[in-house]
This record gives structure tokens, C-alpha cells and sequence, in this order.
């Protein structure tokens, strides 16, 4: 698929910069450079060579905007694969927006979201999976996300998935075979070794499912609940894990009375803190609909962090209530990790820590505002997580849109499996297996429609 048009962008981020690079993509772009672009040294830029670089000034006429450096890319050896030039100007947003201008007046359309990448995808330069994984590249902020997206930009994926395709498309072929001879009763596919392939297909596919769990904890980070009654040192314990001065810190009983939201990254995985209001039973209206909230924000966390003021349960206090409420949020959420916090340790004696510590088993003392025992509780947090395939630098599935095609392909590999073990007829299997090679290609983009592309481009950035 070739496109007639000349698509440009600015390719750096908006605002003023030291360097601004606008690009232009299509079959004209040469051309069209070549008109706005007086090099130099070498006059004729349609002359030059693909991947030079030259100097030259961009003018409007004889009105010259800016001394730039511009790069040429000769299609098909481009990141579109077309046609495409560089231009390397002065970041001030007037020289961009002339620049831009010129370029607008001189034959070129402005870029839709995505459109560089999309035209390279559709050019062949790179399957959809590894088209996703630029925006994932781009969005990375951490040592896992960027790992993931590299591996799968360059195509780690993508190729676990087209060799698996490529097998199953030869069983298919001389499964389909076997109809034309229907009359004769041959059997082309050799049934043990289908077998084997779809025993191997299968498994590969359960690998790749189960790793949407980290991917998604490492794509969208986890959600971490801080809950406890007002003045117990949430938003103090907040500002320790992230060392700032995030949220507000006060001696005034319910003085968080809104989520805050941010983020740690600890040992490459993003954790995502909401500091929540009390959960203390009140009459204050404004109160009670932060309680309500503080219920959400459970529901929502990965993991609830339920924390405490240690010094209302020394020795002389009850437990009861305490243990009450702690069971409590474990018969709400019990499949929720929930790690229980004492904090304000400075203040405790050794036996009043040997006190809380047999009350209440598993218990973590730490002091926020002292800084002790911090360190511990992002270690807590961390073991919740599985990071072995990260370590392994197995492939991980980070993205819906695969981990859907992904189960499906199971789901009819699964059917085609039972069907051999049925005898059942060929024909019955083959359709089967299409709908397999189908959610593969779903993918890698062999199948795809313009409703798709137009989701998966339309939230990429403009320029890229
Ligand atoms: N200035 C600039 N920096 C950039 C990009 C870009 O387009 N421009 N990229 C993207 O946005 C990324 C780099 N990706 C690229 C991928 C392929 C080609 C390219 O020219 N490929 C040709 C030639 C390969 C070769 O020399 O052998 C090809 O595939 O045929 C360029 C950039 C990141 N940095
Ligand atoms: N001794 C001691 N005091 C602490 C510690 N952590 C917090 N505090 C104090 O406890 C008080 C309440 O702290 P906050 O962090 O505002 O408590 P909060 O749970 O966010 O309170 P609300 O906003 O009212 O829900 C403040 O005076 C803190 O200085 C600690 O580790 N040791």
C-alpha cells in the first residue's frame, strides 16, 4: 500500500527547545524540501544520496527563517519506508510554526496521530506488535517497561508468534489437502506429530497468557491502598516511600480528605500510592463520603497497606477493636494482600514492640517521620510481585489487545487438540485451526481493519 500524499509534523515536543525537528514523510518529500531547503555546499538535494546530512537555510521566498541542518532518507530506507526528510531547526516555537507553515503552503498535509508509524506499518517495515510497542517505548518510565517494549520493538514477540503461525499454516495446508481426497480416506498431516505441534502451540500460548499478569503490573504499575484511622501517619508514610513533600502533613484528625496519587518505582516495578482518607466511623458528611471513597480505593488496590498508630495499642490498650477491624477487611477482600503497619515505632519501648508483635502476628512497626523500617515495607511490597519472568527475560505480554487474541488462539487451539484426539473429521478441524491462525495474525496485523488501526494510532502522539 502506497500513499499519493506528503505527511509533516514537528517531531520533538512542543514548546521551545534548543533543537526542533520537523519531518516530512511521502513520495514528494524530496522534492518538496528541495523547493523551501538552499543547501550550502551541494546545490541539488534530489541528487544526494539516502542518510546524508546537509546544511543548508530553510526560506519563504526570499525571506530566510532559519539556518538548518537536514537529514534525507531515500524510501524504502526510511522509518516510513517512503520518502522522508529532517529538518533540524532553532527550537523557537515561531521558527517551528513557520517552518511548519512553509512546509503546509509547499504540498505537505499535517500528520494524524501516529501516521509516521502507521505508514511504516502498513510500508512492511514493522508488524503491528512491534508498531504498539514504539508508543509502549515511548510511554516507558522505568527499567522494566523499557526492557519489555525494546524486546518487543525489535520483534521478540513477533517472532514467538509468525514461527508458531508458519507450523500451523503447514498443518492446515495438507489438513485442507486431505478434503480434496475426502472420497479416499488419506491422511496427509501426520496425526503424532500435529499432536506434538499442538501440544508445543499450547503451551507457548499458556506462557505468553500468563505473563499479562507482570506485564500488566509492570505497563500500568500497582495500586497500593494506604488506609487507616485519621492522624495514624498516612500522609507522613506517603511522603517517606516517595521523599517528598507530597501530601499534607497536619496534627488536625482528618486532614487527608482527598486521594492523592503517586508514584515509586522499587526494583523496576511502578507502584502507584493513594493515600486515602480514615476509615473511622463518622457523622461529618464531608468525611463520610471519603470513607466511601477509602472502601473504592480497596476494592481498586492490588494491595492494602492497613496502617496504625502503634502507641494506642501498648500494653494497657485492647487489641479487640483492632483485630476486629483487621478482620474485617480481610473478609471483605480476602484474596488481597494486606500488610498491617504500626507506625510511630520511635516512641515504643522494647516490650511494648514485643507486645504488639505477639498481639498481632505478621505486624510491621516502622517510623514514618523517623524513616525506620521504610525500607522494609517497599520490600514487602516487592515480594508481591512476581518478577521471575522479568529476570528470565521471557517474553511478557504487557498489551489487551494481544492477551485477547492470545486466549481465543488457545481456546480454538484447544478445540483443534480435542478434536484429534476425537478423530474427528478434517474438515471440522480445519475450520478450527483458521480461526487459530486467525487470532495469530490479529497480532502480528496479517488480519486487521481500519477501525483497529485507527484505535491502536489514534493514541500515539502526533509526529510519531
Ligand atoms: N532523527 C530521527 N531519530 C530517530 C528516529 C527518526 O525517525 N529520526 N526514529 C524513528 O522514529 C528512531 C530510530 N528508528 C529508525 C529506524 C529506521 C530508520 C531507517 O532509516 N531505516 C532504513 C535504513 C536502515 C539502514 O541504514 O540499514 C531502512 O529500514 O531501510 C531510521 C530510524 C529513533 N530516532
Ligand atoms: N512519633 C511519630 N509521629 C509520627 C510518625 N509518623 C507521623 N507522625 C505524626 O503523626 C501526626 C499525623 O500524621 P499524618 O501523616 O498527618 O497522619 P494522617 O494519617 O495522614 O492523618 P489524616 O490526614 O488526619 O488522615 C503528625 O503529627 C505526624 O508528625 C512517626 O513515625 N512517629
Amino acid at each position: 500500500m502506497t500513499y499519493d500524499d506528503n505527511i509533516v509534523a514537528l517531531a520533538t515536543p512542543s514548546g521551545a527547545g534548543a533543537i526542533a525537528v520537523v519531518r516530512i514523510s511521502g513520495p514528494d518529500a524530496i522534492v518538496i524540501a528541495d523547493k523551501v531547503i538552499r543547501p550550502v555546499r551541494r546545490k541539488d538535494l534530489l541528487k544526494q544520496k539516502t542518510h546524508t546530512l546537509h546544511l543548508g537555510h530553510i526560506v519563504d521566498g526570499e525571506k530566510v527563517i532559519d539556518e538548518v541542518l537536514v537529514s534525507l532518507f531515500k524510501g524504502p530506507n526510511s522509518y516510513t519506508g517512503e520518502n522522508t526528510v529532517e529538518i533540524s531547526c532553532h527550537g523557537s516555537t515561531y521558527i517551528q510554526q513557520q517552518v511548519i507553515q512553509l512546509l503546509l503552503r509547499t504540498g505537505c498535509r499535517m500528520a494524524q496521530a501516529g501516521e509516521f508509524t502507521l505508514r511504516a506499518f502498513l510500508n512492511g517495515k514493522l508488524d503491528l506488535s512491534q508498531a504498539e510497542a514504539v508508543a509502549d517505548l515511548i510511554a516507558s518510565d522505568n527499567e522494566a517497561s523499557h526492557q519489555i517494549a525494546m524486546q518487543q520493538m525489535r520483534g521478540g514477540f513477533s517472532n514467538e508468534i509468525a514461527q508458531l503461525r508458519i507450523e500451523l499454516l503447514n498443518f492446515a495446508s495438507l489438513i485442507e489437502l486431505e478434503l480434496d481426497f475426502a472420497e479416499e480416506d488419506v491422511a496427509f498431516a501426520d496425526r503424532a506429530q500435529f499432536r506434538e505441534l499442538l501440544d508445543r502451540i499450547e503451551r507457548v500460548l499458556k506462557r505468553l497468557i500468563d505473563s499479562f499478569a507482570t506485564g500488566n503490573v509492570i505497563k500500568n504499575g500497582i495500586p497500593v491502598a494506604i488506609v487507616g484511622e485519621p492522624n495514624v501517619g498516612k500522609s507522613t508514610l506517603l511522603n517517606a516511600l516517595l521523599n517528598e513533600e507530597r501530601a499534607i502533613v497536619s496534627d488536625i484528625a482528618g486532614t487527608t480528605r482527598d486521594t492523592i496519587e503517586d508514584e515509586l518505582v522499587i526494583g523496576g516495578i511502578g507502584f502507584r500510592f493513594i493515600d486515602t482518607a480514615g476509615i473511622r466511623d463518622t457523622q461529618d458528611v464531608v468525611e463520610s463520603i471519603g470513607i466511601r471513597k477509602t472502601f473504592e480505593k480497596m476494592e481498586q488496590a492490588q494491595v492494602v497497606v492497613y496502617l496504625i498508630d502503634s502507641l494506642q495499642f501498648t500494653v494497657h490498650n485492647s487489641t479487640v477493636a483492632l483485630k476486629n477491624e483487621i478482620e474485617k477487611i480481610r473478609n471483605q477482600f480476602p484474596l488481597k494482600p494486606l500488610v498491617i503497619v504500626g507506625n510511630k515505632s520511635d516512641k515504643l519501648s522494647e516490650q511494648e514492640i514485643n507486645h504488639l508483635e505477639s498481639e498481632i502476628p505478621g505486624i510491621l512497626l516502622l517510623s514514618a517521620r523517623a524513616n525506620i523500617g521504610v525500607e522494609e515495607l517497599k520490600q514487602t511490597l516487592l515480594s508481591f510481585v512476581n518478577t521471575g519472568a522479568l529476570r528470565n527475560n521471557e517474553t511478557i505480554v504487557t498489551n489487551t489487545r494481544h492477551y485477547d487474541s492470545l486466549l481465543k488462539a488457545l481456546e480454538e487451539i484447544q478445540k483443534v487438540n480435542y478434536g484429534l484426539q476425537m478423530n474427528l473429521p478434517s474438515d471440522l478441524m480445519a475450520i478450527d485451526i483458521r480461526e487459530a491462525l486467525y487470532h495469530f495474525g490479529e497480532i502480528t496485523g496479517q488480519v486487521t481493519n481500519d477501525e483497529l488501526l485507527g484505535n491502536i494510532f489514534a493514541n500515539f502522539c502526533i509526529g510519531k
